[in-house]
């Protein structure tokens, strides 16, 4: 039975799905530390929100672990190239609290001009002052949207319910596309911050967006403008925005999201003026709780019980009909990669994969990433699968490139894939037969028929008479029996190729005595899976 850690509070909607599902569930939010690593060593799958902070040394002995989903948007408390390496799939649910968050963002930016909060507490602490929380309409101001997604395109929304003039900013939204909703753009920050009074965030916490708002950003801003942050602590920077504040330079700010949370008793936001905090709700609603918990847990099922990838931030999606059409030739593509890895001499710089014929239109990205986990898995310990190969390749300077071309060659689909080490360049192509068995149709410039699997005994010879007699005989003088064999060449009497599929590895003596034979130039055993042995992650 598949064992799913909820490593953050979930709503119960989830939990009910993963046991209805036949799905153990180890729900214990708040583990910390070691804890928390075992806990999640021992699940094949974790869920979580914000709260824990599943850095590298969570993923560098995974255990069981297979995929972590993020309840929610935000995958910044997952260090998501450490997952990737070690092969563990991160998703997400984004869409599921969308609504929730731009409906947060409206509801600062007009406690904001309103001044709701601090009018709430004067009245409570026994004050009554008319005069004093004087606030503004918003109806005619200017609303700049930084990051027109999800989020931002609903608070956009809202906003121009309220009448206000929308400027907006997203390197992937034209200005054609803004227009056609309703907005301005501008074609930068240095652009936008001058005109807008108020300033909304909706950008994930990435290297480019981090302390995006400084003090040199808020500096250009009008003195009665007001900024709001409902994405992610650390795009305003905390010190900069605290400062304008209390100098006066900015009016007012709504933050929902801290650099670090829970809020740390020292964080100058705490003490400065003019300011709305709360902490980290934009996603609190029992719909957007109820919602996302659905999703992640479906999500999570769907991998464990299905094999279906959806939503994933570090892979390909795949879903299960999908998968079953491309099975075989995801299982052709890793053999190609672990026959390459095999008969390629020295580093490997580059790998190019052609995919022609039928196999131009399918899943391309898939199949790449299964040649290059074959590419991979021959020499590396850690466990390779679809979610790590390409990572792992480029981690090690090796390219990977791959081209389509729809046209029919002699075969229906064909999968080329030419692998580039400092010593040459090596060929390899396949196809399926009858759609399931997986062919091997050229070696190096030798057109064939090979199987993928088992023991190979690949050899270059002259095509001279006798010769594939005389190894036949070693074989069955040392007792390994030869269960096919496929010879390839160019013209009678040139260059050819030979492979044996034997039923078992060759002795050492059984291939010197084969590479003894004047007119063999080459002898490599190539060891492959069983027939219709899949890998765990194609399984
Ligand atoms: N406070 C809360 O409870 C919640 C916070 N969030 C935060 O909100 C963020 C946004 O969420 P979604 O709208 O769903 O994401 P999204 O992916 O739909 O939208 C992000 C947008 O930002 C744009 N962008 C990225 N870098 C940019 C830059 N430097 N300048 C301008 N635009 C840029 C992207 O092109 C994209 O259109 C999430 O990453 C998450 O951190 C999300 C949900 C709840
Ligand atoms: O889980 C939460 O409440 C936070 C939501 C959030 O920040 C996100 O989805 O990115």
């Amino acid at each position: 039975m598949s064992r799913v850690l909820i490593a953050d509070k979930l709503e119960t909607a989830g939990i009910e799905l993963l046991a209805a599902a036949g799905v153990e569930v180890d729900n214990r939010p708040g583990l910390k530390g070691d804890e928390l690593k075992a806990a999640i060593r021992a699940a094949d799958a974790v869920i979580c929100r914000s709260q824990p902070k599943l850095t590298a040394e969570f993923f560098d002995e995974p255990g069981k672990c297979r995929a972590v989903a993020r309840a929610g948007v935000g995958v910044d408390n997952i260090d998501v190239p450490a997952a990737t390496r070690k092969g563990v799939v991160v998703m997400n649910t984004p869409g599921g609290n969308t609504v929730s968050a731009a409906e947060h963002t409206i509801a600062l930016l007009l406690a904001l001009a309103r001044r709701i909060p601090v009018a709430d507490a004067t009245m409570k602490a026994g004050g009554w002052d008319r005069n004093k929380f004087v606030g503004t309409e918003v109806a005619g101001k200017t609303l700049g949207v930084v990051g027109l997604g999800r989020i931002g395109r609903e608070v956009a929304r809202r906003a121009k319910a309220m009448d206000m003039r929308v400027i907006a900013l997203d390197p992937f939204v034209t200005a054609a596309k803004a227009a056609e909703l309703g907005y301005e753009t501008a074609a930068n920050l240095d652009e936008m911050l001058p005109k807008v009074d108020f300033l909304t965030l909706h950008v994930p916490l990435g290297q480019d967006t981090k302390s995006l708002i400084g003090a040199r950003e808020l500096g250009l801003m009008k003195k009665t403008a007001r900024v709001l942050n409902v994405a992610r602590g650390g795009i305003v920077d905390e010190a900069a925005l605290a400062a304008a504040l209390a100098a006066g330079t900015i009016a007012g700010a709504g933050v929902d999201v801290f650099t670090a949370e829970p809020i740390v008793a020292d964080n100058p936001l705490l003490k400065a003026p003019n300011i709305v905090l709360t902490p980290h709700l934009g996603a609190s609603t029992l719909e957007a709780q109820e919602n996302v918990a659905i999703e992640a847990a479906q999500l999570i099922a769907d991998f464990l019980l299905k094999g279906q990838v959806a939503n994933a931030v570090n892979m390909a999606a795949v879903n299960p009909a999908e998968l079953a059409q491309v099975r075989p030739y995801v299982d052709l593509a890793r053999r190609l990669g672990l026959l390459q890895a095999q008969i390629a001499q020295g580093a490997v710089r580059k790998a190019s994969l052609t995919y022609r014929g039928e196999l131009a239109g399918q899943k391309t990205r898939l199949l790449t990433a299964a040649f290059t986990a074959g590419l991979l898995e021959y020499r590396l310990s850690d466990g390779v699968n679809l979610v790590n190969a390409e990572l792992l390749a480029r981690e090690r300077g090796i390219e990977i490139a791959e081209s389509s071309s729809p046209k029919k060659g002699d075969f229906a689909a064909l999968l080329h894939t030419e692998v580039e080490t400092e010593q040459g360049t090596t060929v390899a192509a396949g196809t399926l037969f009858g759609d399931q068995y997986v062919r091997l149709v050229q070696l190096g410039p030798f057109r064939m028929e090979g199987y993928l699997d088992g023991v190979l005994l690949v050899f270059r010879h002259r095509d001279v008479p006798g010769l594939i007699g005389f190894v036949g005989t070693i074989f069955g003088t040392h007792k390994v029996n030869i269960a096919q064999m496929t010879v390839g060449r160019q013209a009678p009497g040139g260059e050819a190729i030979g492979i044996l599929n034997l039923d078992g590895p060759p002795p050492e003596q059984a291939i010197a005595e084969v590479k003894a034979h004047p007119q063999i130039s080459a002898v490599t055993v190539v060891k492959l899976p069983a027939a219709g042995e899949l890998p765990t992650w194609l399984g």
